[in-house]
């Protein structure tokens, strides 16, 4: 298990994580939620080995170093310049030292033309050229920051079959969205940050309770402010 405990990160003098402690099991989809800038991308930064420069600990309890064994898509993947989607994918296993292996199957459900320069492919596309990357190879843990946001409908339920089979199959995942529903019926675990700090946790039998404690309140007052500047 990944266990993240009493961990800060600060950028210069604003601290932006404080104190956040939380495990990732193997074989269970934890998911984070919280507002725009509440600090997720920062934690799972500091979980990857991003960031070297935190207070507090992060590590494998079995005593394996994380990011051999981690699959990490960030939120805005990058491509190098004249790399095509197939060299990409061929880098990515020789970076960790692993043999070549057949994409097709595995692009037979992201249909993506892999012999085009990646730099030229969509945002959708280069968000699905970075998630096979991680499909095309073992990993133990997966960390997705995003994982669905700019990807086609039938692609989206297609990955959360997918994340349901790797988590059948052990792999322990860590993802962060904004589409709620998705999160609810996915993840075993929910994790709601605010302002860099846990506000709370919620097993899958407490999610009926997520929408009404993240939303109800922030949405009356916004809504109320709505009508003030658009009076009817
Ligand atoms: N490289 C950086 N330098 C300075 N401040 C940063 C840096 N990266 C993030 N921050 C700040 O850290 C805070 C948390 O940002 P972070 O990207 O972790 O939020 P987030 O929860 O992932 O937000 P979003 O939902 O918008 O992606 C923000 O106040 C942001 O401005």
């Amino acid at each position: 298990m990944i266990e993240v405990s009493g961990l800060r990160k600060a950028f210069g003098t604003h601290e932006v994580v404080h104190d956040v402690s939380l495990n990732l099991r193997p074989g269970t989809l934890h998911g984070l939620v919280g507002a725009n800038g509440a600090g997720k991308t920062t934690l799972l930064h500091c979980l990857y080995g991003l960031h070297h420069d935190y207070q507090g600990t992060v590590r494998e309890t079995t005593g394996l170093s994380i990011r051999p064994c981690t699959g990490l898509l960030p939120y805005e993947p990058y491509f190098y310049p004249r790399l095509t989607g197939r060299e990409y994918l061929e880098f990515t296993l020789q970076a960790r030292g692993r043999a070549l292996v057949d994409f097709e199957g595995w692009n037979q459900l992201l249909e993506l033309p892999l012999d085009q320069y990646a730099e030229e492919y969509s945002a959708g596309m280069k968000k699905k050229l970075a998630l096979l990357a991680l499909l095309v190879q073992p990993f133990r843990y997966l960390i997705l920051d995003e994982p669905f946001n700019g990807l086609e409908l039938n692609t989206n339920l297609l990955l959360m079959e997918i994340l349901r089979r790797l988590r059948g199959q052990g792999t322990g995942i860590l993802l962060t969205s904004h589409l709620l529903g998705s999160l609810t019926e996915l993840c075993d675990e929910l994790t709601v940050l605010a302002d860099g700090t846990v506000r709370r946790r919620y097993q899958a039998a407490e999610f009926g309770q997520v929408q009404a404690d993240l939303l109800d309140g922030f949405y009356q007052n916004k809504l109320a402010q709505v009508h003030r500047l658009l009076p009817l």
